[in-house]
């Protein structure tokens, strides 16, 4: 039987029951108080935008549809707590494959221990998923807007491999650790939190550290200055894409830092005894300057990232 209300019920089965007053079923889920500040964010997905069903695995979908709001949620430093998804589906999307996609996104799901709360279902020439995702704050969210001048930039993780990954599936390729850093970005919410007792500013890379590092700068009203020597990019991605490449790539869904110098000791300290990855890569500066040092000392303006809108992209 196929059918909207099918669709539903083959969507939720993949879930865990949400333990809050109310979920899925409603007009509305009813959710209980938190004790700290929530965070709220959305993002979608859409086919051949984020994703495209030759490349991706109907698990791959539903896990970045989540993901990349997870991240959203780790780059405030707050903590999981409910999502709700609404799903646009070509009427002839296979009913098993909706079950994968559910089951990819349900295991992401359970690893953060997020529920899922609620939803929609509608019909559409492609396929996107639009989550809504809420987060606990224990402490003041890490914005954009706290970075000061003197303040040291860090980095997680390694840049440029999901945009890699993106190249190589177009080359036809199957296996690789970029090609899952593409299909499967891993939302850095443990270094978000972590992130919270020692930074003074933080997002996430979702178009690219060059743009991205703007936006901080802008709220935050200084310049920076980015190391390109001392990035975080892999051999692989150095040799495909250059460090400038690296520095262009969208979809890293690492976070970007800022520390005050008086923490930065114990922040380094506290990721290297949670295992965190963190790589120093700059300064923020006084005035509005945003500037890259080549290695070979030269400073050169940072290239762009990422946009939707763009008439034609420089990087997709
Ligand atoms: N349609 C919209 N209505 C209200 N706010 C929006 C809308 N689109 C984007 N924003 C806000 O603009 C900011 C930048 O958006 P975006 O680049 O998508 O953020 P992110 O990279 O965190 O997903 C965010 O704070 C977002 O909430
Ligand atoms: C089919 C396909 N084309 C292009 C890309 C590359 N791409 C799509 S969206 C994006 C940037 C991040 O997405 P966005 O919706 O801007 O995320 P947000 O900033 O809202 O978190 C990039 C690099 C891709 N992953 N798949
Ligand atoms: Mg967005």
């Amino acid at each position: 039987m196929r059918g909207e209300f099918s669709f539903i019920e083959r969507f939720l089965s993949a879930f865990p029951r949400a333990r809050v007053p109310l979920g899925p079923g409603d007009d509305c889920a009813v959710l209980p108080p938190y004790r700290g500040q929530m965070c709220v964010t959305t993002d979608a997905v859409v086919e051949d935008v984020h994703f495209t069903r030759a490349h991706f695995s109907p698990e791959d979908i539903g896990h970045k549809a989540l993901a990349v709001n997870l991240s959203d949620l780790a780059a405030m430093g707050a903590t999981p707590r409910w999502f709700v998804c609404a799903v646009a589906l070509p009427r002839d999307f296979p009913g098993r494959e909706l079950s994968r996609l559910a089951r990819g996104m349900a295991a992401l799901a359970r690893a953060h221990r997020v529920a899922l709360v609620g939803g929609n279902f509608t019909s559409a020439r492609e396929l996107s998923l639009t989550l809504t995702a809420a987060g606990e704050l224990t402490r003041p969210a890490l914005t954009r807007a706290g970075g000061r001048p003197g303040h040291r930039l860090y980095v997680s993780g390694t840049l440029g491999e999901a945009r890699l990954g993106l190249n190589l599936l177009r080359e036809g390729r199957r296996r690789g650790a970029a090609l899952l850093r593409q299909r499967r970005p891993q939302p850095r919410v443990a270094l978000g939190l972590l992130a919270s007792r020692f930074a003074s500013a933080a997002m996430d890379l979702s178009d690219g550290l060059a743009q991205d590092l703007g936006h901080l700068c802008e709220a935050s009203g200084v310049g920076a200055e980015v190391e390109l020597s001392h990035l975080p990019v892999s051999p692989a991605v150095r040799q495909a894409l250059g460090l400038e490449g690296a520095l262009q790539g969208g979809e890293d869904y690492e976070l970007l830092l800022a520390v005050p110098p008086a923490r930065v000791a114990a922040f380094e300290r506290a990721c290297a005894r949670a295992g965190e990855r963190v790589t120093a890569v700059g300064t923020l500066t006084r005035g509005r300057r945003r500037v890259l040092r080549d290695p070979q000392g030269r400073l050169i303006p940072p290239p762009p990232g990422f946009d939707h809108f763009r008439v034609r992209p420089p990087v997709d």
